[in-house]
C-alpha cells in the first residue's frame, strides 16, 4: 500500500469531519500523518525531588497529608493540599479551576501528579492528576509526544490516531535509503524510526529515531542543494585587473597593521575579485575584529581595477560611522567616498547622484536609501553589505541589479557555525577574523541581580572619575516605541540623579537621524560621558574611550545581541567592565548569563545561543532564509549535516547512485524539488 496517496479517511474513526480537522493541521495522507512529529516531550520519568529544577515539568507519586482545601476568588478556584514525596519530604499542591477532584484527593491517597515545580515556595502547580493504577500506567510514559494541535483535534487524541496508523500499516512504511548506507551508519529501519519517535521506549530510542530521520532529512538537502547547483547557470563575474601589489599599498597607508586575520581575508578578497568567477564571500568577524576596514581594502581593491562600490548598512548611525572610516582611509588614496541615506538633504543627494552617473565617486555608503531606482552607478564593480540577514531578500538582490555582475562581500558580526553559514547563504566562501588588533584587553563581566543597581553605577561611576565614558543599555525592542521609551527615559531620570556632575545623555530609536548622529557624535568627543540608551547602539558603534557596559533586565536579551552590547566596550587601551543586570530566571536564562560571563569568545556564544534559542530566534528575522527541517536541527546536528553533505557529493558522481534501483526513491525526491527553493537572493 502506497501511503503517500492513502487519505486518512480510511482509518478507524476518521469521518468527513475529522478529515477536514486534519487537513487543517496540513495532514491530508497516512504518510502525513506518520511524519506529524510531536514538536516536543514531556519529561515523565519519576525524579527524587533532590533532581528537581525550578520552574520545571515533573512527574511524582505523591500521598496526600490531610484534605485538599478551596478557596474562591469569583468563578475561580484554587485548591490546595499538602503532598508527602519520596519519603517523608513535605510539599504543596496546588490544582487551580479544577475543585471537581476535591472528593478523590483524601487523606491518604496515593496519586501521579504531573505539574510545575517552585522550588523557592516548595509548591506544585498540578496539571495532572491520576488516581488508580491504569491511568497511572496510561500515563507512565518516560517521554509524552506533544503535538500542535488544534481545538478540534487535541494532541492526545492526535497521538492516538497516529499509533493506530501505525499498527495498522507498520509494514507499508517504506525504507527510502539504500541498505549500504543504512548499515555504513547504522541506522535503523524508517518504519522504527517513526514508531519510536512517536512513542520512545527511553532516551536512547528517541535519539536514534532522531538520528535516523535527520540523516534522512539533511541527505536530501544535501542531494537537492548539489544537484541544482550543478544545472543552474553560474554567473559569471567580471574579472578584474588589480595590481600585483594592491595589499602592500593599502597597509602602507594605514594607521596600524593589519592583524594576521584581516590580511588573510584581503587576499582572499583580491583573488577572488581578479578571477572569472562571481565573489560571494562572507566575512564573519567577531566584535571589534575590524571588519570595515577589510571591506574598505575591498573598495580599494576594486577602485584599483577602474570599478565603483557600493556599501550599504542597516542603519543610518553606522552608514555614517563607515563613510566616516572610508574617507578616513580610502582620501589617502585619492578616492571620492559618497555618503546616501534618508536625511541627507535633496540638494547634497542630487549632486551624489550626478557624480555617481558620471563615475566621480568611487564609493558609495548608505542604508537602504541606495537600493531606489535613481541611484544609478557608471561603473559598479563591487556591493558589499553589513548585517546583511537585516534586509529582506528582495532588498539585498536589487543592490546587485545597479552593476553588471558585480562581485558580493557580505560582513557579518553575528558569528555564526560553518554548517549554518552553508545553509543559510548556500554556497558562499567564508572569510573569518577570529583575532582582535594588538593592544585590546579582556572585558571583565559581572553578572548581578537588578537589586544590585547601586553597585552597578559605583563601576560607572569610577570610570568617569578616571575620565572614561559609560553605555547604560535598557531593554527594548525598536519597533515598540512608546514602551520603549518610558522604560529607558526611567533609568535615565534615576541616573542623571546619581550621576550628578557627569553629561548624561538619552539616546533611543524615536528620535530623528540627526538627533541620534548628534548625541553620538557628542558621545564620541568626549562630551557626553554617559549614554543611556535603548538597542540602537547595539550594531558596531565605536568608541575606544567608553569602558563600562551596564545592561539592565539582561535576561530579556539574546546572547549573539548581549555579545554585540559588550563588544561596544574593550575597544581601547584601558580595562573595560560589562555589568549584567539581571531578573533571576529560569535554568535556560541562568545558564545565558552564565556564559556570558564565561566567555567572551563569539563563536562560542553563538553556538551556545543557537542551542538554548533555536536558529530563528538567534538571527532574529523569520526570513532569515534559513532552510526548516522537521526533525535535524542545523545545530544541536551539524556532525549529521556534515556527513550527509559528503555523501550526498559522493554519491551524485556514483554510478550507482544513478543506475541501482535501491536507489530510487533518493532519485525521486531530487527531480521533484521546486527551483525557487535555493533562489535565496
Ligand atoms: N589592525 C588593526 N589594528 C588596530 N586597530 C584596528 C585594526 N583594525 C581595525 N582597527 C580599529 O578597531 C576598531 C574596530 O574595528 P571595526 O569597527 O571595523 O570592528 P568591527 O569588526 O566592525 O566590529 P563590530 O562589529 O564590533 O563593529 C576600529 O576603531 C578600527 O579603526
Amino acid at each position: 500500500m502506497n501511503l503517500d496517496h492513502a487519505s486518512v479517511r480510511g482509518l478507524p474513526g476518521v469521518g468527513p469531519a475529522k478529515e477536514v480537522t486534519l487537513a487543517a493541521l496540513g495532514i491530508h495522507t497516512i504518510d502525513d500523518l506518520l511524519h506529524y512529529f510531536p514538536f516536543r516531550y514531556e519529561d515523565r520519568r519519576i525524579k527524587p525531588l533532590a533532581a528537581w529544577q525550578d520552574g520545571e515539568r515533573i512527574t511524582v507519586r505523591a500521598t496526600l497529608d490531610g484534605t485538599a482545601t478551596i478557596r474562591w476568588r469569583g468563578s475561580k478556584s484554587m485548591m490546595s493540599a499538602r503532598l508527602r514525596v519520596d519519603g517523608q519530604n513535605l510539599v504543596l499542591g496546588t490544582w487551580f479551576s479544577q475543585h471537581y477532584l476535591k472528593s478523590r484527593l483524601t487523606d491518604g491517597r496515593v496519586i501521579t501528579i504531573t505539574g510545575k515545580w517552585n522550588a523557592q515556595k516548595r509548591l506544585i502547580v498540578v496539571s495532572e492528576t491520576s488516581f488508580d493504577a491504569s491511568e497511572v500506567q496510561r500515563a507512565n510514559v518516560p517521554f509524552l509526544p506533544v503535538y500542535h494541535a488544534s481545538k478540534a483535534f487535541g494532541s492526545r487524541q492526535l497521538h492516538q490516531l497516529i499509533m493506530k496508523a501505525i499498527e495498522r500499516h507498520y509494514n507499508d512504511i517504506p525504507e527510502r535509503l539504500p541498505y549500504a548506507l543504512t548499515q555504513k551508519y547504522r541506522l535503523r529501519p524508517l518504519r522504527d524510526a517513526i514508531k519510536a519517535m512517536h512513542r520512545p521506549v527511553d532516551a536512547e530510542d528517541l535519539r536514534q529515531a532522531r538520528r535516523r530521520l535527520a540523516f534522512e532529512e539533511f541527505l536530501m538537502f544535501q542531494l537537492q542543494l548539489h544537484w541544482f547547483r550543478q544545472h543552474r547557470h553560474e554567473p559569471k563575474g567580471i574579472e578584474k585587473r588589480v595590481p600585483g601589489d594592491v595589499l602592500g599599498t593599502f597597509v602602507s597607508r594605514l594607521p596600524a597593521a593589519l592583524t594576521e586575520a584581516q590580511r588573510r581575508a584581503c587576499e582572499e578578497i583580491a583573488r577572488d575579485l581578479r578571477g572569472t568567477k562571481m565573489m560571494a564571500r562572507l566575512l564573519q568577524g567577531d566584535v571589534g575584529s575590524g571588519k570595515t576596514w577589510v571591506a574598505l581594502f575591498a573598495c580599494y581593491t576594486a577602485y584599483s581595477a577602474g570599478y565603483q562600490s557600493a556599501l550599504m548598512a542597516p542603519t543610518e548611525i553606522l552608514a555614517e560611522q563607515h563613510y566616516r572610516e572610508a574617507c578616513r582611509i580610502l582620501s589617502t588614496f585619492g578616492m571620492e567616498a559618497r555618503l546616501l541615506t534618508g536625511s541627507v538633504s535633496t540638494r547634497e543627494r542630487t549632486s551624489t547622484l550626478q557624480d555617481l552617473a558620471e563615475h566621480k565617486v568611487d564609493v558609495l555608503v548608505g542604508t537602504h536609501a541606495l537600493l531606489t531606482d535613481d541611484v544609478l552607478f557608471a561603473k559598479l564593480g563591487l556591493v558589499v553589505t553589513d548585517e546583511q540577514h537585516r534586509f529582506g531578500v528582495s532588498q539585498r538582490s536589487v543592490l546587485r541589479t545597479k552593476g553588471e555582475s558585480p562581485d558580493v562581500l557580505m560582513l557579518s558580526a553575528t558569528p555564526i557555525p560553518r554548517t549554518l553559514a552553508l545553509a543559510v547563504y548556500g554556497d558562499v566562501d567564508v572569510s573569518v577574523l577570529n583575532e582582535l588588533p594588538r593592544g585590546r584587553q579582556p572585558i571583565k563581566t559581572v553578572a548581578y541581580s537588578m537589586s544590585r543597581e547601586e553597585e552597578a553605577i559605583r563601576i560607572v561611576r569610577r570610570a568617569l572619575a578616571q575620565g572614561q565614558q559609560a553605555y547604560i543599555v535598557a531593554p527594548t525592542i525598536e519597533e515598540s516605541e512608546t514602551l520603549e521609551t518610558a522604560a529607558v527615559t526611567d533609568v535615565f531620570n534615576r541616573l542623571t540623579d546619581k550621576l550628578a556632575g557627569f553629561s548624561v545623555s538619552l539616546l533611543h530609536g524615536r528620535m530623528s537621524a540627526k538627533e541620534k548622529e548628534d548625541i553620538m557624535r557628542a558621545f564620541r568627543d568626549g562630551q557626553i560621558h554617559v549614554l543611556v540608551s535603548t538597542t540602537v547602539i547595539e550594531v558596531g558603534i565605536d568608541v575606544p574611550n567608553a569602558t563600562v557596559m551596564v545592561i539592565y533586565n539582561a535576561e530579556r536579551f539574546g546572547l549573539a545581541q548581549l555579545h554585540q552590547l559588550r563588544g561596544r566596550v574593550g575597544r581601547g587601551k584601558e580595562a573595560s567592565t560589562c555589568v549584567l543586570l539581571a531578573e533571576a530566571g529560569n535554568e535556560t536564562a541562568k545558564a545565558r548569563i552564565q556564559t556570558m560571563v564565561q566567555t567572551q569568545d563569539g563563536f562560542a556564544i553563538a553556538e551556545k545561543d543557537l542551542e538554548l534559542r533555536g536558529p530563528g530566534e538567534f538571527l532574529g528575522v523569520r526570513q532569515s532564509g534559513l532552510p526548516q527541517f522537521a526533525v535535524g536541527d542545523i545545530v544541536r546536528d551539524q556532525n549529521i549535516m556534515t556527513v550527509a553533505r559528503e555523501e550526498a557529493t559522493a554519491m551524485l558522481q556514483s554510478d550507482e547512485f544513478w543506475l541501482t534501483p535501491s536507489y530510487e526513491p533518493l532519485r525521486d525526491a531530487i527531480s521533484s524539488l521546486p527551483e525557487q527553493a535555493f533562489y535565496r537572493d
